[in-house]
């Protein structure tokens, strides 16, 4: 019997999740698990990598035994996992010398600050394709080596190793025999030069990072060592989440793109073999890098807010029990009376960047109610995504076809049909909406021979709907006039 199917890790912010696929790409068993987040500051947020370790152990082993499938079974191993959030740990012991620093951390701000005044922000930008932003690696793993006695000496001896999560778990699944790392992880660093594919010295000086602790970068689909476990499977497939999602998403002709609605919303654009700068405060990413070592790159747009505020509604204020409540709640009425939300409960991402923003409720009458507030709440995430499509659209000069769209917020059919009417163009939900996990196996299975070529992953991506556009131009545009409009009163707010 030939090895037929692909464990899919998916290490995402605030749980780990396994899933084992066919080689016609279908779930056949899932875990999943939670972990503790900590919250030692205003503004900080860490994770306990030896919890991101054990629970992705422990799910991964659930699902394979859920599937009743042997590592022997295996085809290979796909590692997806959130981007940025950073690690350090000792070579000789794998034990980490601070916690993980989350993506979401904004500790280094003032550090941020100091750099731009300093002017290096347009070189790293240039450089990186990212901005000179709390959001990235390099930052944070400046603030380890500063904060944690002996690091940045112990990093010059090559004693300590650094890793954004994919690493720490290739590490540890490898019994510490493999230290890599694959180059859209490492795009999300402020440490990888994008053009030249590789560790940027000039960076690594500013940042005050030494070489020696760095992973080794290799390709996405291909091999990152055997597994101790497993029954040795091969670990063939790694990118960060939103990466895979793209790749899940079958989005491998240039100009297409995904919208993935989780706790936030990640849009991503696939451009080609060369990257386009932004001129509307995107992010220039590596897409992945498959065999033959060809480079894809994509624009990026990141809301903080996405589903968040669903759960706000929710845990907040208490108007909703479930996320699809709001669904029935919002249909009950017609529109929002015009009441607007504006979701900046910690400042706004892309195209805006502003961590002075803060959010908004505007347009409340005596007949405001909550079945307003809560189509609002949707609408908000909608309109978010607008933005960042115009932004995009700008920049790559590709008008965008379609939307295809993935994550818990994607089932909402109201939320989904008012993103087709604000952009005017299709917006297509797969039946399989596990995309990112799917795209980690899909790496993994192209590496392994299980895949043929894209074009054999692509006759698998089936439509669940398509969500066709029924507002006239016009009114779209009032809208999104209404919604700027909304945006600068938020602005500023907590200066
Ligand atoms: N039917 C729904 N309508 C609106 N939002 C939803 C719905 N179902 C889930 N969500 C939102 O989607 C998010 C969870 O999606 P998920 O893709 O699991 O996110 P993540 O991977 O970021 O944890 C939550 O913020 C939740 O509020
Ligand atoms: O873990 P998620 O799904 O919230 O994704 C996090 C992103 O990768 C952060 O850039």
């Amino acid at each position: 019997m030939p090895k037929r199917y692909l464990l899919a890790l998916d290490q995402g912010t605030t749980s780990s999740r396994a899933i084992v696929f066919n080689a016609d790409g279908e779930s056949v068993a899932s875990a999943q698990r939670e972990f503790t987040q900590f919250f030692p500051e205003s503004g900080w947020i860490e994770h306990d990598p030896n919890d991101i370790w054990a629970t992705q152990n422990a799910v991964a082993a659930e699902a394979m035994g859920k599937a009743s499938l042997r590592g022997r079974d295996l085809a290979g191993v796909g590692i997806t996992n959130q981007r940025e959030t950073t690690l350090v740990w000792e070579r000789k012991t794998g034990r980490p010398i601070h916690r993980a620093i989350v993506w979401q951390d904004r500790r280094t701000s003032k550090y941020c600050d100091r750099m731009h005044s300093e002017g290096k922000a347009n070189d790293i930008t240039q450089k990186t394709g990212l901005r000179l932003d709390p959001y990235f690696s390099g930052t944070k793993l400046h603030w380890i080596l500063d904060h944690v006695d002996g690091a940045r000496k112990a990093a010059e001896r090559g004693e300590l190793c650094f890793g954004t999560v994919d690493s720490w778990l290739i590490w540890n699944l490898t019994g510490g025999a493999v230290h890599a790392t694959d180059p859209s992880n490492a795009s999300r660093t402020l440490l990888y030069n994008i053009h030249e594919g590789q560790w940027d010295e000039e960076l690594l000086e500013w940042f005050g990072v030494p070489h020696e602790m760095l992973p080794e970068v290799r390709t996405s689909s291909g091999d990152f060592g055997e597994c101790t476990d497993f029954g040795g499977a091969t670990i063939a497939g790694v990118a960060g989440d939103q990466h895979a999602a793209l790749f899940g998403q079958t989005c491998f002709k240039k100009g297409t793109a995904k919208n993935t609605y989780g706790t936030g919303c990640f849009l991503l654009q696939q451009t080609g073999e060369k990257p386009i700068a932004s001129k509307n405060h995107l992010l220039t990413t590596i897409a992945w890098q498959t065999k033959g070592r060809r480079r894809k790159y994509a624009l990026e747009g990141s809301v903080f807010m996405g589903g968040a505020v669903i759960q706000w509604l929710r845990d907040g204020l208490r108007m909703i029990h479930t996320a699809s409540e709001s669904e029935p709640l919002a249909a009950s009425v017609p529109d929002t009376d015009g009441v607007m939300l504006v979701p900046a409960f910690t400042g706004l991402g892309a195209p805006h960047w502003d961590p002075t923003a803060r959010g908004a409720i505007v347009g409340l009458t005596r007949g405001t109610t909550a079945a307003h507030i809560a189509r609002a709440a949707l609408e908000s995430i909608a309109f978010q995504s607008a933005e960042l499509l115009e932004a995009m659209n700008a920049d790559s000069g590709i008008a965008l076809k379609e939307l295809r769209v993935d994550g818990g917020a994607s089932r909402n059919d109201l939320l989904m049909q008012f993103q087709a009417d604000l952009l005017g163009v299709p917006v297509i939900r797969p039946q399989n909406t596990e995309t990112t996990a799917l795209g980690a196996a899909y790496l993994a299975g192209l590496a392994t021979g299980v895949f043929a070529d894209e074009k054999a992953i692509s006759e698998q991506w089936k439509i669940d709907r398509t969500f066709e556009p029924a507002m006239s131009s016009d009114e779209a545009t009032e809208k999104m006039g209404v919604w700027r409009d909304a945006v600068s009163r938020a602005k500023g707010w907590a200066k």
